[in-house]
C-alpha cells in the first residue's frame, strides 16, 4: 500500500494539482492472524446498488479485519477488476481460517486509491479579492479571510469522468461514487464527495466569495440527484441512498436568486423543488396529535428504512449491536431496529447526540436507546416550514395556486411546532417524543433553528426581557465558557453532537435568529445578574434543565486560574468585561442586547478558527509569524499550514472539538463558510483575538 494520504493543492487559479494515494492499512493484529468469528450476515438491503460496497460477506469481512481505523476508507476505494473478478475472488477464502494477511492482499490487488474518481479543479471566475473583504477593518482579520476564501481552491472537485468504472482497463469495475456532472465543494479530510446540509453554509461562503458559478454547479448536482432518486442524498456515494439530510435545498436556491438576480435557474429548480418536499411529505411525515391542545398536525421525522450496518460505519454499527460486553444479545428485530436508528440518526446531520437517545450515557449503551424515529424534530420541522415558506415566495406570482398552497402547508407546521415543541414558561424549544407523548427537556442548540426560520413565539415577541431570555443561554456561554456556544450542556455521551462539541452551523443560526429579532425588542442593553448571582440567573428557571453546579465546569486557563474564578456564582463569568466579553469585541455605547450578542458571538466564532488555525501552523506573512517548532510540536503540527477544524469546543478557542466515531477532520467546507459570512457580516466589528498560550494538554 503507498504512502499516507496527501492531498496538496497548488493555490491560485490554474487547474490545481490534487495529489491522491492511499492510506497505509495499518491493522491492529499480526498479519497471520486468524479473522474472528463472525456474527450471522444482516439482511441484503434493497436500496443499495452494488455488490461489493452494501451488506454482505465481503464488506462484513474486510472490516472483521480492521485494516484501517476508519471504515469508511475501505468503501470510498473503487475495485481495480469487474465486482464478479472481485467476488470470485472473495469466495476463494475459507472464512474460518483466512488471516489478516489475505485480506490485506486482497484489497490491495483488488482495490485502488479511495477518492481516485475525484479531481481537482480550477474556479475560472476565482478572484482573490472579492468585495467582502474591504467590511472587514482590521488587517489580520482581512488576510485571514482572504486565506481562507483562497481555500475553496482546495475543496472545490469535479468527478474524474476518465477514473469511473467503465473506463478503467479490462472493463467494469465498482465504485460508491455518485458520478456528478457539474463542480462542487467537498467538506475536507475523509468527506471527500458533496454532502447535503454541509452545502448550505459553503453556499453562505461561495456567495461572499462571488463564485456564483460554483453554486449554481452545486444547485444542478443537487437537481439531477433529485431527477435520479427522488430526493437529496446524505452525500454523494451509493451508501447514503438509504437517507437524505436536514432539507436545505430551497433555503440554497432562494439565496443563490436573492444575491444573484438569476432567476433562470427556477426553471428547472422550482418542479425539483416540489418533488423534493413531496419525498419529505410521503416519506417522513405522519399525524400527530398534541396532548396540550388536542389538535392534530402534519409533522416531519427522521426514520430511515434499513436493518443493516451503514456501510462508511460498518464496524461501528457492528459492534453497537453486536458488542462483547453485552450479556444478552440483541434479537434479529432488535438489531434491525437499532440499525435504523443508526441510520435515522445520520440522516439528522446530528450523527450522534444524546438528544436521541432514551437514556443519555456514555458510548455504545447510550446509543442502544437511540430513538431518533420516535421524534418529531424541533429543526427538521422548522426546515421544512421555511422551505414552504421560499417556495411560495419564489412562486411570486406565477403560480398564485402552488404558493398558496405552500403557505397553507407551512402554517399548519408553524402551529404543530408552537403546540407541541414550544415552552411557553422556559422560553424553548424541545422536540416532541411520540414514545412519551410529550415534549422533551434536553435544551439544544435546536431551540434556536425556529427563529432563524422565521416562526417567533409570541411570547418572544411579548417584551423585551422574554426576548432576551430565549437567547439568555448564548449570553451565559459568552460568560461561563472560553469557547463558542455548544449544541447541547451534557458532556458525558462522548458523542460529537453533544458538549463540549460547538459546530459553525450553530453559530451561523444563532447570529441569523438574533438578525430574526425586530428592533424595537432590543432597545435595551444586556441585562446584568445581581452582584450575587452570574448570568447563569438570567437564563429562564427550568430552561437549560441543569442547576449551574450541573453544567459542563470550565477549566480554567492561565490567568483565569488565578483570578477568583469559580464554577458557580459571579466568579463563573470569568469571561466577563465591561459591556462585552474575552474575545467578543468591543462594545459601543448605546448598543442593544442582541446586536451586543451577536458581536460577541461573531468575534468568539472569528476567534475559534483563528487561533486554532495558528495553533496548528497557520500563519500570514508580516502580520501573524507561524509559532516556533517548540509550540507545534504540542499540537502535532510541524510541516502543517493551519488546520480549519470541523466542529470546535465551548471550553477553548485554540483547538477543535473531540469525540464521537471518527477523528477530528480539517478542511472545512462549513466551517470556511461560516467564517466568511461572519467575515462579511461584521467585519467592522471584529477584533483581532487573544489566543491563549499553547500548553501540552491544549
Ligand atoms: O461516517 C460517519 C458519518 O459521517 C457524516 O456525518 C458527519 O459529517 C458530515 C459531513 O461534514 C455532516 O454532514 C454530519 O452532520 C456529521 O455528523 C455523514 O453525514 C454520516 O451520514 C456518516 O454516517
Amino acid at each position: 500500500v503507498p504512502a499516507a494520504t496527501t492531498t496538496s493543492v497548488t493555490p491560485g487559479t490554474a487547474v490545481p494539482s490534487l495529489t491522491l494515494s492511499t492510506s497505509v492499512a495499518s491493522p491492529s493484529a499480526s498479519l497471520s492472524a486468524i479473522l474472528p468469528p463472525q456474527a450471522p450476515l444482516p439482511p441484503t438491503q434493497p436500496w443499495c446498488i452494488g455488490q461489493i460496497f452494501c451488506a454482505g460477506s465481503l464488506l462484513q469481512t474486510v472490516n472483521i479485519a480492521q485494516l484501517w481505523s476508519d471504515p469508511k476508507t475501505f468503501v470510498d476505494k473503487p475495485t481495480s477488476k469487474s465486482s464478479q473478478q472481485v467476488l470470485a475472488d472473495f469466495n476463494t477464502f475459507n472464512l474460518s481460517t483466512v488471516t489478516e494477511d489475505d485480506m490485506l492482499n486482497f484489497v490491495d490487488t483488488d482495490f485502488l486509491g479511495e477518492g481516485l474518481e475525484l479531481e481537482a479543479v480550477a474556479l475560472p471566475n476565482f478572484n482573490p479579492n472579492p468585495a467582502f473583504l474591504n467590511n472587514v477593518t482590521d488587517p489580520l482579520l482581512k488576510a485571514f479571510a482572504q486565506t481562507v476564501h483562497g481555500y475553496w481552491t482546495q475543496l472545490a472537485r469535479n468527478t474524474n469522468q476518465s477514473a469511473l468504472c467503465a473506463e478503467y482497463p479490462g472493463g467494469e469495475c465498482e465504485s460508491t461514487l455518485i458520478p456528478l456532472n457539474h463542480t462542487f465543494v467537498i467538506p475536507g479530510g475523509r468527506f471527500r464527495e458533496q454532502y447535503y446540509w454541509d452545502s448550505y453554509w459553503i453556499i453562505q461562503g461561495l456567495l461572499q466569495s462571488e463564485l456564483y458559478d460554483t453554486v449554481n454547479a452545486t444547485l444542478q448536482n443537487f437537481m439531477d440527484e433529485i431527477e435520479d432518486f427522488g430526493f437529496i442524498p446524505n452525500g454523494g456515494r451509493i451508501y447514503y441512498l438509504d437517507r437524505s439530510q436536514p432539507p436545505l435545498f430551497i433555503h440554497m436556491v432562494y439565496d443563490y436568486v436573492n444575491v444573484t438576480g438569476d432567476t433562470s435557474v427556477l426553471q428547472r429548480a422550482l418542479p425539483l423543488a416540489e418533488a423534493e418536499l413531496a419525498w419529505w411529505a410521503n416519506n417522513r411525515t405522519l399525524e400527530v396529535t398534541s396532548p396540550y391542545t388536542s389538535q392534530t398536525y402534519m409533522m416531519s421525522h427522521y426514520a430511515v428504512n434499513n436493518s443493516a450496518p451503514r456501510p462508511e460505519s460498518y464496524l461501528t454499527d457492528y459492534l453497537t449491536v453486536h458488542d462483547p460486553t453485552l450479556t444478552t444479545p440483541l434479537t434479529d428485530a432488535q438489531a434491525a431496529d437499532l440499525y435504523s436508528e443508526l441510520a435515522s440518526g445520520a440522516e439528522t446531520g446530528w450523527d450522534y447526540s444524546s438528544r436521541f437517545e432514551a437514556v443519555p450515557q456514555l458510548g455504545n449503551p447510550g446509543l442502544r436507546t437511540l430513538n431518533v424515529k420516535n421524534h418529531i424534530p424541533v429543526c427538521l420541522n422548522s426546515i421544512l416550514y421555511k422551505a414552504r415558506v421560499l417556495l411560495a415566495d419564489l412562486y411570486g406570482t406565477s403560480n398564485e395556486t402552488a404558493a398558496n398552497t405552500h403557505r397553507q402547508v407551512a402554517a399548519g407546521i408553524r402551529a404543530g411546532i408552537i403546540d407541541l415543541l414550544w415552552n411557553p414558561d422556559k422560553l424553548a424549544f424541545y422536540d416532541f417524543n411520540l414514545t412519551s407523548n410529550a415534549r422533551n427537556d434536553i435544551f439544544t442548540a435546536a431551540t434556536f433553528y425556529p427563529v432563524w426560520n422565521g416562526i417567533i413565539p409570541d411570547e418572544v415577541l411579548a417584551s423585551q426581557s422574554n426576548a432576551f431570555g430565549y437567547f439568555a443561554s448564548v449570553n451565559m456561554v459568552m460568560n461561563k465558557y472560553n469557547g463558542t456556544v455548544p449544541v447541547t450542556f451534557i458532556d458525558w455521551t462522548g458523542l460529537q453532537w453533544d458538549a463540549p462539541n460547538s459546530w459553525p452551523p450553530h453559530q451561523y443560526i444563532i447570529m441569523q435568529a438574533l438578525r430574526s429579532i425586530p428592533s424595537n425588542l432590543t432597545t435595551n442593553g444586556l441585562p446584568v445578574p445581581s452582584s450575587s448571582q452570574s448570568t447563569y440567573d438570567l437564563v429562564p428557571a427550568g430552561q437549560l434543565n441543569f442547576t449551574e453546579a450541573q453544567l459542563p465546569g470550565q477549566p480554567f486557563r492561565g490567568a483565569q486560574a488565578n483570578e477568583n474564578a469559580t464554577a458557580t456564582g459571579p466568579g463563573a463569568d470569568i469571561n466577563k468585561l465591561d459591556g462585552t466579553v474575552v474575545n467578543g469585541g468591543n462594545a459601543t455605547s448605546g448598543e442593544g442586547w442582541r446586536d451586543t450578542l451577536q458581536r460577541e458571538v461573531a468575534n468568539r466564532y472569528y476567534t475559534s478558527t483563528l487561533c486554532s488555525w495558528h495553533a496548528t501552523g497557520g500563519s500570514i506573512a508580516g502580520l501573524l509569524p507561524q509559532l516556533p517548532a517548540s509550540q507545534l510540536n504540542l499540537t502535532d503540527s510541524i510541516n502543517n499550514t493551519g488546520n480549519m477544524y470541523e466542529k470546535f469546543s465551548n471550553l477553548n478557542v485554540d483547538s477543535s472539538g473531540s469525540g464521537g466515531e471518527y477523528t477530528v477532520q480539517a478542511g472545512f467546507g462549513w466551517t470556511n463558510g461560516v467564517l466568511l459570512w461572519v467575515a462579511s457580516t461584521y467585519g467592522e466589528q471584529l477584533v483581532a483575538p487573544q489566543c491563549p498560550e499553547l500548553v501540552a494538554s491544549a
